[in-house]
C-alpha cells in the first residue's frame, strides 16, 4: 500500500528548484480511474464525460464552479461497503457530505447514517431516514439537540463527556424512554492525515480516555442510569488513514475495555463501533484499501481479540464518510487567468477556491487536476491552481502539471472532492457556494442549488 507523500518540492513560499520535482505524468489527458468517479471518461471530441454527459454541457447548463457527483458511483460504493460488512453495520458519516438526495440513496442502499449536529439530524429525518438507523455524534450536543434526538427515537447517541451522560439520561427520563447509547472512548491512537501516531495520552476534545480510567468511570455512570441502555463502545481514530495498524491497536484496546467491563460489572456489551477514517486516492500515488479488505481485516482483529479475552464477538459497526462520497465527485472550474512567473511556475486562477475546497489550505491536502473541456498535446507546464479569494494561501492544487496551451475559458476539474468540500464550503469574500449536480444515466439534476446574491443579502439584516 502506498500513499501520497508530499513531494520533496517547494512548500509554502519556497521557490521551486527547476528539475527537482515529481516528473510530469506520461499522458496529461489521462483520467486515472483510481482518482476519478467511475463513469468519467473522454468523449470523441476530447471533452471529459461523466454518466454519459459532456462536462462542457454541464458547465453551460449549471455554471462553474460546480460539484458534479456521480450517483451510480455513490450507490455502488454504498453497496460495496454493505456487502463487505454483511453481518455488521455501516453508518455513512454525513459530515462528509449530506443532502436529502444522499439520505434517500443511503436509505435505498440499506446504509445507516451518522450525524453530528441537530441540523444534520433534521436533514436526515426530513428525507425519511428511519430514526433507529441514525447515530448521533458530537462533543458538545446542546440540550435541545439531545431532546430532539431522543424524541425522534435515534438508534444510538454516542456519549462524549460526563456532562452529556447526565443530559441524555435526563432527556430520556423526561421522554419516558430508555435511550440506547455508546460511549466514545479515546484509545491512545491518534491518526493524522497520512499516518497514525500512537500517543501516550490523549490531548484532544473528543471522547473519554481509556488511560486514566475516564472511560471506565463513564461506563459505571451509564450502567447506573436506568434511562440509558449501554449498547457498546465507540472509537474513531482519525481520517484519511491507509494503514490498518491503527485500527488494530484501537480494536485491541476497545475489546480490552469490554473485557474489563465484563469483569467489573458482569455484562458483555453487544456492540463496538470502530469509526470511520479510511483513506481514498486524491492522486495517482494513493492506493487505498477496498472495503472487503478492510472488513476482513477488522473482523479478524476483533475476533482474535475477543477470543483472547474470552468474550462473545460483539456486533461491529463502521462509519465511512470520505471513502463513500469522496471519490464520487469532482469540482468543475473555469480558468480565468494564466500567469507565468518565469523560472518559478505558472499560476492558474479559477472561479472558485478556498471557499469551495478549504482542505488544501487547512490540511496541506494533495489534489490532482486535469484539463477537461478538451485534450491537448502541448508540453506539460508546472502550475499551481489557485482561487479568486483575497488570500495568498487560497490554493486548490499546490503542484500540478497542466498543458502549456491552457488558456482562459478552458474547463479544468479537480477529482475526489465529494467529501469535506461542499460540506466545509464557506462564503469567504461573499463567495456563493457552488451547486451539487448529481449525474446518472445521461441525466443531470441539481441536488443542492447554487447560492445566490439574494441568499446572502437576505442574511444581512443590518
Ligand atoms: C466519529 C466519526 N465517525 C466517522 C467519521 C468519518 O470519517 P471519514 O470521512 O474519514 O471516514 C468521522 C470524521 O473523521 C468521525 O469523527
Ligand atoms: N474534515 C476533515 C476530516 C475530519 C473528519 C471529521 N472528524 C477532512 O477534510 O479531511
Amino acid at each position: 500500500m502506498s500513499r501520497s507523500a508530499h513531494p520533496a518540492g517547494p512548500r509554502h513560499g519556497e521557490v521551486f528548484p527547476e528539475g527537482h520535482y515529481t516528473p510530469p505524468p506520461k499522458d496529461l489527458n489521462a483520467l486515472d480511474p483510481r482518482v476519478w468517479a467511475r463513469t468519467v471518461g473522454r468523449g470523441g471530441d476530447g471533452a471529459a464525460t461523466v454518466a454519459g454527459l459532456a462536462v462542457t454541457d454541464l458547465a453551460e447548463e449549471f455554471g462553474t464552479p460546480a460539484y458534479i457527483l456521480d450517483e451510480d458511483d455513490f450507490r455502488a460504493r454504498c453497496r460495496a461497503w454493505s456487502d463487505a460488512f454483511s453481518g455488521a453495520d455501516v453508518f455513512y458519516a454525513g459530515k462528509a457530505f449530506l443532502s436529502r438526495a444522499v439520505v434517500r440513496w443511503l436509505r435505498e442502499e440499506g446504509l445507516n447514517l451518522d450525524v453530528c449536529s441537530g441540523t444534520e439530524l433534521a436533514v436526515a429525518l426530513d428525507a425519511g431516514m428511519p430514526a433507529e438507523r441514525i447515530a448521533f455524534h458530537g462533543n458538545n450536543k446542546t440540550a435541545e439537540e439531545i431532546e430532539r434526538a431522543v424524541e425522534a427515537g435515534v438508534g444510538r447517541i454516542v456519549l462524549d463527556s460526563f456532562q452529556e451522560i447526565a443530559r441524555v439520561a435526563h432527556a430520556a427520563q423526561r421522554a419516558g424512554v430508555r435511550q440506547r447509547v455508546q460511549i466514545r472512548v479515546t484509545v491512545g491512537v491518534e491518526a493524522h492525515t497520512h499516518e497514525f501516531i500512537a500517543t501516550a495520552h490523549e490531548d484532544q476534545k473528543f471522547g473519554l480516555a481509556l488511560q486514566g480510567g475516564q472511560a471506565a468511570e463513564a461506563v459505571r455512570r451509564v450502567l447506573n442510569l436506568p434511562s440509558l441502555e449501554l449498547a457498546g463502545i465507540h472509537s474513531h481514530i482519525g481520517s484519511q488513514i491507509f494503514d490498518m495498524a491503527g485500527f488494530e491497536v484501537s480494536a485491541r484496546r476497545v475489546v480490552g475495555l469490554l473485557r474489563d467491563i465484563r469483569d467489573e460489572h458482569g455484562v458483555e456489551l453487544p456492540e463496538i463501533d470502530l469509526g470511520g477514517g479510511l483513506g481514498i486516492a486524491y492522486t495517482s500515488e494513493d492506493d487505498p484499501c477496498e472495503p472487503h479488505e478492510i472488513a476482513k481485516s477488522l473482523a479478524e482483529i476483533v475476533t482474535r481479540e475477543c477470543a483472547a479475552a474470552d468474550l462473545t464477538v460483539p456486533r461491529l459497526s463502521v462509519e465511512p464518510g470520505r471513502a463513500i462520497v469522496g471519490p464520487t465527485a469532482f469540482t468543475l472550474y473555469t480558468v480565468g487567468t494564466v500567469k507565468e512567473l518565469p523560472g518559478l511556475r505558472t499560476y492558474v486562477s479559477v472561479d472558485g477556491g478556498m471557499s469551495d475546497n478549504i482542505r488544501t489550505a487547512l490540511y496541506d491536502a494533495d489534489y490532482s487536476v486535469a484539463l477537461v473541456s478538451r485534450t491537448s498535446n502541448a508540453e506539460p507546464m508546472l502550475t499551481r491552481v489557485v482561487g479568486k479569494h483575497c488570500e495568498s494561501g487560497d490554493i486548490v492544487v499546490r503542484d500540478a502539471y497542466l498543458p502549456a496551451d491552457l488558456a482562459p475559458g478552458d474547463l479544468i476539474a479537480v477529482p475526489a472532492t465529494g467529501a469535506y468540500c461542499r460540506a466545509m464550503a464557506s462564503n469567504y469574500n461573499h463567495a456563493l457556494r457552488p451547486p451539487v449536480v448529481a449525474v446518472r444515466d445521461g441525466e443531470a439534476r441539481v441536488i443542492v442549488r447554487r447560492e445566490t446574491e439574494d441568499d446572502l443579502l437576505r442574511l444581512d439584516v443590518g
